[in-house]
């Protein structure tokens, strides 16, 4: 089975991202995963278009961008602008998610939805056959390094049969706490795209750290 890996530059070094960004693009890595947060729907902000753009500048894999904000339809053309292939929208931010859906389509990017730990997958039925991935969030977002939360396998199984029963080819991305202790109960259960930022980037061999995951 072929698992995609998407290593998060939230854990990287902001002072050498070029370095990050360049490891990335030699490693095995199949995207490259940007968490964008504006300090309102979390209680954290990461960075905006300026360093998306200084990204986009030096990447040779597509570009993952996840955001964690309030009102993302207001955003979505500027996203795409800065570089984003895909563009992933939180469900609990969206009160009308399938008009958004349309909008990052139209675009001619890819959606997503992503569902924090507290959102159940049911919720998901009436859009999966319009998405190209859903990710389940493993912690509360908002930070990089928390302890990744069990309850993830079961909504991993959960949303797999939804998948399956409903003809849809959304992909299952896992985020948040993901290690190789994980990694093999998570495909197992059903997970295509493994989201790791710590756990590379604190890595003694950040790349030979992606090419473990992918293995497993
Ligand atoms: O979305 C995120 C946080 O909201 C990060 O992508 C996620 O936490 C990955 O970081 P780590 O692998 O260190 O847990």
């Amino acid at each position: 089975m072929h698992i995609q890996v998407a290593p998060s530059v939230l854990a990287s070094d902001f002072g050498n991202l070029q370095a990050a960004i360049e490891m990335i693009n030699d490693s095995e890595a199949d995207s490259i995963h940007i968490d964008i947060m504006d300090g309102v729907f979390v209680p954290n902000i990461s960075f905006g278009f300026p360093v998306l753009e200084a990204i986009k500048k030096h990447a040779q894999k597509p570009l993952d961008v996840h955001l964690m904000i309030v009102n993302p339809d207001h955003y979505l053309s500027a996203f795409k602008e800065a570089g984003a292939e895909t563009i992933t929208v939180h469900m609990e931010a969206c009160p009308h998610l399938h008009r958004t859906i349309q909008a990052i389509h139209e675009l001619g990017c890819k959606a997503g939805v992503a569902i924090n730990p507290h959102t159940n997958v049911e919720l998901l039925r009436d859009v999966i056959r319009d998405l190209d991935q859903v990710i389940i969030m493993s912690v509360n977002p908002g930070f990089g390094g928390q302890k990744f939360i069990e309850h993830t396998y079961e909504k991993v199984r959960n949303l797999k049969a939804i998948i399956t029963s409903s003809g849809s080819e959304a992909l299952i991305e896992i985020d948040g706490g993901v290690n190789l202790d994980n990694a093999y109960k998570l495909i197992d259960a059903g997970a295509d795209i493994l989201v790791a930022g710590s756990f590379v980037f604190n890595a003694e061999d950040p790349a030979a750290t992606i090419s473990q995951l992918k293995e497993h």
